[in-house]
């Protein structure tokens, strides 16, 4: 690790107008998971990035980093990949002060209600990268570093011609499990059924990790895909207390709708 600072302080914004992300290839062989987006910040969410992100974010380098010396602790860490207005993600590391959360989103005013989250609650305990998950596990992530990985609700892309953009590939699932450590977990939840059952079937292949319920068998895996539907199949766990519901979530379950978690462990 060099000596450059690790602290992120140069906003992606200006003057309220923000532009993320990359349509299509970025020029290293992967499709984003994200697309490009302009919009507003409000100006709390401007304020506080400006005000926070020096002294809570991460910024990109493509270089390792020590997450022990971030923190000035050796304590779990946890990864959350797309925290998206960071509602759950700072109820997370609030209510589990011994362990220490690295959060990605590529949005930045989504960054910037986190950052006012972080502010108002005192959290010393979460920290912030405004930049693609990808690269940032691929270029910063130490080998067997985390404890954990969160990917809540990730962008379902709905459309058969626009399922290469979902996080949960075999590529970026590989990469992931190798920055865990032996007994660490990966845990997926999603409202979307055919994304559920992606991340079974994406996650039951990854040979080192092992599902933390009763995997389902192949022939009863391979008929759920074909019929589109989870319905009777094993392999999908109980929502952990540490998730909290969403308010969108709890809409939907009133609705009737499904939630999907998929919980697997490093072997
Ligand atoms: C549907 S939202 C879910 C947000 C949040 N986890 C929740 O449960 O409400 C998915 C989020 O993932 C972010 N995202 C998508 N691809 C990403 C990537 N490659 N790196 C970082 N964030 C990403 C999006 O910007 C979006 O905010």
């Amino acid at each position: 690790m060099s000596g450059a600072p690790l602290i992120q302080s140069s906003a992606a914004h200006d003057d309220g107008v923000y532009i993320e992300g990359r349509e299509g290839h970025d020029g290293h062989g992967h499709i984003k998971s994200f697309v490009r987006r302009a919009g507003r910040m409000s100006d709390a969410q401007h304020r506080y990035f400006d005000d926070m992100m020096p002294k809570i974010g991460i910024a990109y380098r493509p270089e390792n980093i020590d997450l022990n010396a971030v923190f000035g602790r050796d304590n779990p860490k946890i990864l959350e990949i797309g925290c998206g207005m960071g509602e759950t993600t700072a109820k997370i590391a609030e209510a589990n002060p011994d362990s220490d959360y690295f959060g990605l989103e590529v949005h930045v005013p989504g960054v910037g209600a986190l950052c006012k989250l972080i502010a108002e609650k005192n959290l010393s305990n979460l920290r912030i990268g405004n930049h693609d998950a990808v690269e940032v596990v691929r270029d910063m992530l130490p080998e067997g570093s985390l404890s954990g990985i969160h990917v809540f609700f990730p962008d379902p892309w709905h459309k058969t011609r626009h399922k290469k953009r979902r996080l949960i590939q075999p590529h970026f699932v590989e990469l992931l499990a190798s920055r865990l450590k032996p007994g660490g977990y990966f845990h997926c939840a999603t409202d979307w059924e055919n994304y559920a059952l992606q991340m079974l079937d994406v996650l039951g292949r990854e040979t080192s990790l092992q599902n933390s319920v009763a995997n389902p068998t192949a022939e009863a895996l391979a008929a759920a895909l074909e019929a589109d539907s989870s319905a009777g199949l094993a392999g999908f766990a109980p929502r952990p207390e540490y998730r909290p519901l969403t308010k969108f979530e709890n809409r939907g379950l009133r609705l009737g709708h499904g939630v999907w978690d998929v919980i697997f462990e490093k072997k």
